[in-house]
C-alpha cells in the first residue's frame, strides 16, 4: 500500500515531506485538505493535535513533519546520506530539525496565522526580532560548513529550507548581510528533487498575497 499523506498545499512542513519523498523516491498518495477539516471528528481521531502533515503507512499514523521525514528516509531510502546513522553526524541533523520544530517554524506559523486570523496587518516587532535571530543563527551555522549539518545535504537542509524560504516571503532577509544563507538557498534550489516544491511554493506565495491583502 502506498503511504497516505494529508497536507494543506501551502504548508512548509508538508512541503518538507513532499521534497523528502521525492529525494527518497517513495510514492505517496497525497490527500489535500482545507484548514477546517483539521478540526473535524474524522481528522481529530487521526491527530488530536489537529495538524498536517500527517502520514498513514500500514498500521502507523505519524504526525509532525520532522518525524515523518526521518521515518521515510529510514524506511525507504537506499542509503543513510540524508539522515546519517553515525551518531556524531545524526546528532547535528537532529539539532537543526529540533530547532526548526521548536523555534523557526513556530515563528513563521505565528506570523502567518496572525495575518490569516486578521489579528494584525503588519508583522509585530517581537516576531520580526525572532526572525532576524533565526537568520543570524543560520548565517553562523553556515560559516563552518556549506550545508547545515555536515559536508553534504541532509534532511535538516530540506526541513529548514522550507521554513526559511517561506519566512523570507513574510520577512525578507538581506542577501548581502546573510550571504551564506543566500548561497545555501541557491545551492538547494539547484538540487533536482527540490523542484517537487515548486508548485506548492507558488501556492504558498498566492496564499500569502491573499491573507495580506
Ligand atoms: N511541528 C509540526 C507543525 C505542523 C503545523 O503546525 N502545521 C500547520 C499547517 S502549516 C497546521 O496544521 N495548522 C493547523 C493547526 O495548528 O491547528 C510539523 O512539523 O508537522
Amino acid at each position: 500500500m502506498v503511504p497516505k499523506l494529508y497536507i494543506i498545499e501551502a504548508s512548509p512542513p508538508a512541503r518538507a515531506v513532499i521534497v523528502t519523498a521525492a529525494a527518497v523516491g517513495v510514492q505517496l498518495d497525497i490527500i489535500v485538505v482545507e484548514m477546517d477539516y483539521l478540526y473535524t471528528d474524522e481528522f481529530l481521531k487521526l491527530n488530536p493535535q489537529h495538524t498536517i502533515p500527517l502520514l498513514i503507512d500500514e498500521d502507523k499514523i505519524i504526525c509532525d513533519s520532522h518525524v515523518i521525514v526521518t521515518y521515510l528516509i529510514k524506511k525507504y531510502a537506499k542509503d543513510d546520506l540524508l539522515y546519517p546513522s553515525s551518531l556524531s553526524k545524526r546528532v547535528l541533523v537532529d539539532q537543526r530539525l529540533y530547532y526548526d520544530a521548536s523555534i523557526m517554524f513556530p515563528i513563521l506559523k505565528k506570523a502567518f496565522d496572525g495575518f490569516r486570523s486578521k489579528k494584525f496587518k503588519e508583522i509585530p516587532s517581537d516576531i520580526k526580532i525572532t526572525a532576524i535571530e533565526v537568520y543570524d543563527i543560520f548565517e553562523k551555522h553556515l560559516t563552518k560548513t556549506e550545508w547545515l549539518a555536515g559536508d553534504h545535504i541532509t534532511v535538516a537542509d530540506i526541513s529548514c529550507y522550507m521554513s526559511i524560504k517561506s519566512l523570507n516571503v513574510l520577512i525578507p532577509y538581506d542577501s548581502k548581510k546573510y550571504a551564506k544563507i543566500a548561497l545555501w538557498a541557491k545551492k538547494l534550489n539547484d538540487v533536482p528533487y527540490l523542484s517537487a516544491d515548486e508548485p506548492y511554493f507558488k501556492i504558498f506565495i498566492e496564499y500569502h498575497k491573499m491573507v495580506t491583502s
